[in-house]
Formats: C-alpha cells, structure tokens, sequence
C-alpha cells in the first residue's frame, strides 16, 4: 500500500488507475482505525478494483472547545491495518495540503437545515465543516464511489443531500454500524472512556433498543423520547438529545410517516456518544402497533 501526501502524486496515481478503466472507492476517515472502518475498506473493496483511504484530522469540523488536539493520531498502526484489509492507498495530507490558504479560505460547502439539528444544533458549524473537506477529498481523489457509517447517521445524510444538490458524480454507500459484543457502537471516542464508563456505555444501544420497542407498541414519539432521556440519566450517561425522526430528512415524526429513526448523543466522561436505530413501522400494522 502506498501513503500519500501531496496533491499531484494523488492525482497522478489515481489517474493511472481511471485510464487502465479500473474503479475506485474512497473512504474518508480521521484515524485511530478500528474494525468499523475496517469494514468500510471491505464494502470498497467489493464495489471498485482500488480502494483508496484518507486519514485527516479536519480542524473545521471541529468546535473552539472541542478536542482538536487531543483527538487520537496512530498512523503507524492505521497504516498496518489498511494494508491487511487491502486497502490501495492511503492519502494522509497535511492541514496545508488540504486548505494552503488557511484562514483566508472563503468557499464553504453547507447543507442548511439537515445541518442545524441534532449534533448541528450542539456542535454549531460541525457539518459545514464535514460537507466542505468532503467535497474537497472528493475532489481531490476523484472517486466513483464513497462509503460512510451509518453511524455517523447525520453525517451520511449530509453528505448525500450534498452530492444530489451540487450534482457530484460520486455514489455514496451507507455501511451498518459496527459494534462491540455488548452493543455500543465501535468509535474512535470510545478510546476516552475509563473502565466504569466503558461499563456504563452500552446503555445508550440499550435505551435505543427500549424506545424502538415503545414505539412499535403504540406509545407516542414525545414521550418515548422524554422516557429515553430518564432512562439514559439513570444509567449515568448525560443525555444531549434522543429523537424520533424521519430517516430521509430528519424532521420530527408524525402519525403517519412510516420510515423513522431514532437518534442520540449522550457524554459520558470526556466522551461524547452517538448512535442510531432504524424503526420501520407497518403501515398495515394492527393499531395497537401503529405510531401514534
Ligand atoms: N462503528 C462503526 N461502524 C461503521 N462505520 C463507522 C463506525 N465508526 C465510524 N464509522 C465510519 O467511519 C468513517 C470515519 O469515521 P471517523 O474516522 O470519524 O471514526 P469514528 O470512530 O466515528 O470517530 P469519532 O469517535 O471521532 O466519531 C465515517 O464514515 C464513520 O461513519
Ligand atoms: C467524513 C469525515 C472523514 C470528514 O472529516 C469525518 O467526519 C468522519 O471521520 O466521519
Ligand atoms: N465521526 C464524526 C467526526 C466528528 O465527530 O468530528
């Protein structure tokens, strides 16, 4: 596997492949590689002859409070990871490569609306900076296809909305969360937990799996949310939100949409968890089983 650094040796590379009429998928990342990510590389790798990753650890996603600096960098193991998955190049620009004007950049990528609820609410301009370095990787490497967790549920939708809005040639496949055999969703962030809030942290699939459940029993999305939250709070996780919504556009549900998801973040010592769980209700459901 090759590393990458500069612009022109990408492109030089990623040509060469183009003309040999040979598909590539590219799966950004920031680092810190666990098997979610390495699951990424596996779905790349059945939909494109080369994979291409990138590790970046993006300063304009994050917030002036947020862990920027701290935010875990393992290059060397990350590199041994991608190359036993079968990963074909791995791009890890610096923050000059990828914005040589620094702060006098001007073009931003934005999604308003999807971008300014959930974690856009309590991490404002998070997903301005996801949509514009997603845009800009993609230009960069030139892909036809891009895979995204489903975990960062958010982020995919986003991302999407992005590349239908601004016509980008590039197909977005979403990949199911992977998880930890006790549920919690596998991230980068769960490396801050100590051991009792490692203890502590499946809770949040498990209060995910418990509103799913009163959902589908009839129970209306308000207070299956306001019950949520209590649960969370008694299993010792601060809730910063859990909401019922529509998967295509985050909205708030209602008695009749049928397609929904569940969404939340919760801090639990330094971190900050978020997970996600689909409900698809059937519309021909006996009405004790329907969303009220
Ligand atoms: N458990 C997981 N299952 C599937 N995909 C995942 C999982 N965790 C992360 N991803 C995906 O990997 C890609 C890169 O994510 P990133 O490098 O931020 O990892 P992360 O573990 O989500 O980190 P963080 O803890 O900082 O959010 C994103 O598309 C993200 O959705
Ligand atoms: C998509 C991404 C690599 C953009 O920096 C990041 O938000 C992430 O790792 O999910
Ligand atoms: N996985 C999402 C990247 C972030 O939290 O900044």
């Amino acid at each position: 596997m090759k590393t990458i650094e500069t612009l022109e040796e990408l492109r030089e590379q990623v040509r060469a492949w183009r003309v040999a009429g040979e598909r590539v998928a590219f799966v950004p990342t920031m680092g810190n590689l666990h098997a979610g990510h390495l699951t990424l590389i596996a779905e790349a790798r059945a939909r494109a002859q080369r994979v291409v990753a990138s590790i970046f650890v993006n300063p304009m996603q994050f917030g002036p409070a947020e862990d920027l600096d701290a935010y875990p960098r393992t290059l060397a193991r990350d590199r041994e990871l991608l190359e036993e998955a079968g990963c074909d190049l791995l791009f890890a620009p610096n923050v000059a490569t990828v914005y040589p004007r620094g702060s006098e950049e001007q073009t931003r990528v934005e999604v308003p609306g999807l971008s300014d609820v959930l974690c856009g609410e309590s991490r404002p301009g998070h997903f301005r900076g996801v949509a514009t370095v997603v845009c800009k990787l993609f230009n960069m490497v030139q892909p036809d296809v891009a895979l995204f967790g489903e975990k960062d549920f958010q982020q995919l939708l986003v991302i999407r909305r992005m590349v239908e809005d601004l016509a980008v040639p590039v197909e977005i496949v979403g990949v199911p969360t992977v998880r930890e055999s006790d549920g919690l969703a596998m991230s980068s962030r769960n490396g801050y937990l100590s051991p009792s809030e490692r203890a502590r942290a499946p809770a949040l699939r498990r209060v995910l799996t418990q509103a799913r459940d009163a959902l589908l029993a009839g129970n209306a999305a308000a207070s299956v949310e306001r019950e949520a939250e209590n649960a969370l709070r008694e299993a010792g996780l601060t809730p910063d939100y859990i909401r019922v919504r529509t998967t295509d556009d985050l909205r708030p549900a209602t008695e009749t949409d049928r397609d929904l998801v569940i969404l939340a973040a919760a801090y639990l010592g330094r971190a900050r968890l978020i997970d996600n769980l689909r409900v698809q209700s059937d519309t021909n459901a006996a009405p004790q089983q329907t969303l009220r």
